[in-house]
């Protein structure tokens, strides 16, 4: 995942724990969140100070006096020494909001290489816990599994296209990516005052046709795929990597084609006129049963607006997780449905524009994997038996827009890039969404970051072709 997102509950959760009032419904916590541009302990001073002032009209406030949500209550009690996932469904809101101390760029680097948590890492879903219950009237729709590419498309906002690569290349990508996986990382950062590690490893790749050797940019962009941890150069795609991408790019312009596309979406063509293709792809292994990756949606630093994003699976079939966040104007008339997708080696899940925007997604523990049987050897032993393997390779190729290169991106006052976000809970279908670039500096440096937020807007910034400077309606 393109670090680790930290989203609008997350600022919920924050502004909760500062709260000696009963606490309000979530959108209107949101509310006053984003009248206060995102500063926690300004929008919980609305709350503690505002009431008694008459500041909070009457339909804002909380009809059950309750104790206020502490932060206690969004972390578990499990000992910070467990590495193991817990069974049962746990919360994944990813990174704590970046706290309140501005940080030289220095001290974060130096922190993040080679900083010694004072508590041990640990497991990321030992740490959350399931978000307190909202108040709900409508019913409960339950999980649907969603099994051929027609109900993923009736569904969601993504296509699945099954058996995309020729069978060997496919298997022989398999073996590749498995022999390099042995030395990818997991995920580590920092999550309110711990350190948590991502139940999975990761690696991020670029394209050696995007200047791979030259631009720092994507040393930049590599760094906060680890979530702002500095560490090697990007490597370049893998030979059966670069054939597998050709593949995927024809596949995700045919289907591209097809669909009409939104105002912020990228407007610019690729050397042989493509609508879409790739320039950079990060890789996940996930071995066995319990290795994970929590509910979450990609960053869209580097991306943008509405990015589509081509997700290939190889090895053991994993479910994929799709589940809707509700726009907070709908959450009394409406409900978030979990979609299970089983993804079969050599298929293509596309996340199409809006995904990102609108659902968040997860590949779930399971309790039992039906192990992938290669129909071919290794390829550097050619007279072995081919052996059953537990493990699921991803690879999601992307395209980083140049108009949300890594020297375009705002820096905050730590002096550290910012993330984009979008607004998911106020959200207005591809019309007037909002986007926001918000500290990261807290994911390394011990927590801190220094609550820098603002909102994205295309033109002041001078970001585009977008679909809508196209069409004159920019
Ligand atoms: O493994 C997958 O299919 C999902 C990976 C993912 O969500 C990510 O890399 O952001
Ligand atoms: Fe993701």
């Amino acid at each position: 995942m393109d670090g680790a997102s930290e989203d609008t509950e997350t600022l919920i959760a924050l502004v909760s724990s500062l709260l000696t009032v009963p606490a309000p419904k979530s959108d209107v916590l949101l509310d006053v969140i984003v009248r206060n541009n995102g500063n926690v302990q300004a929008a919980a001073d609305f709350f503690n100070h505002g009431h008694e002032a008459g500041g909070v009209p009457k339909n804002v406030q909380s009809k059950k006096r309750k104790r206020p949500l502490g932060l206690d209550d969004w972390l578990s009690n499990s000992s910070p020494n467990a590495s193991a996932i817990p069974s049962g469904s746990k919360r994944d809101d990813s990174n704590g909001e970046p706290p309140q101390h501005p940080v030289p760029l220095k001290a974060i680097t130096h922190s993040s290489s080679s900083s010694s948590p004072a508590k041990p890492v640990v497991d990321l879903m030992s740490v959350l816990r399931q978000a307190p219950p909202v108040v709900q009237t409508t019913p409960r729709l339950p999980p649907l599994m969603l099994s051929n590419p027609s109900m993923v498309a009736q569904h969601t906002p993504c296509t699945m296209h099954l058996s995309i690569l020729p069978p060997d290349l496919a298997c022989r990508l398999f073996y590749t990516m498995v022999d390099l996986s042995r030395t990818w990382n997991r995920n580590k950062w920092w999550l309110f005052d711990r350190v948590v590690e991502s139940p999975h490893r990761t690696c991020f790749y670029a394209r050696r046709t995007d200047g791979v050797d030259t631009d720092e940019g994507w040393q930049e962009a590599a760094q906060y795929w680890y979530n702002g941890r500095p560490g090697d150069p990007p490597q370049v795609f893998p030979e059966p990597m670069e054939e597998a991408c050709e593949i995927v790019e024809r596949i995700v312009n045919d289907e591209m084609r097809k669909r009409s596309r939104l105002p912020l979406e990228w407007a610019g063509k690729g050397t042989e006129g493509q609508i879409w293709r790739a320039n950079v792809a990060a890789s996940n292994c996930y071995e066995g049963t319990k290795e994970s990756v929590g509910f979450h949606s990609d960053h869209l630093t580097y991306l943008g607006p509405y990015p589509t994003i081509a997700s290939l699976s190889l090895g053991t079939t994993r479910i994929f997780r799709l589940r809707e966040v509700i726009p907070s104007d709908q959450i009394s008339t409406r409900r978030a449905r979990t979609f299970n997708i089983p993804l079969a080696h050599n298929s293509l899940t596309i996340m199409h524009a809006a995904t990102q925007e609108t659902f968040k997604h997860a590949i779930p523990p399971q309790p039992t994997l039906d192990p992938y049987k290669p129909l071919y050897p290794h390829p550097l032993d050619p007279s072995s038996s081919p052996e059953p393997s537990n493990c699921r390779i991803n690879i999601t190729f992307r395209f980083y827009r140049p108009d949300f290169h890594p020297k375009s991106i705002p820096r905050c006052k730590c002096n550290v890039p910012t993330i984009l976000r979008p607004d998911m809970k106020n959200r207005q279908d591809g019309k007037a969404d909002k986007y926001w670039w918000t500290c990261y500096a807290g994911a390394q440096n011990e927590g801190k970051g220094c609550g820098f937020w603002r909102v994205m807007d295309v033109t002041t910034e001078g970001r585009g072709p977008t679909i809508a400077d196209l069409e004159g309606k920019a």
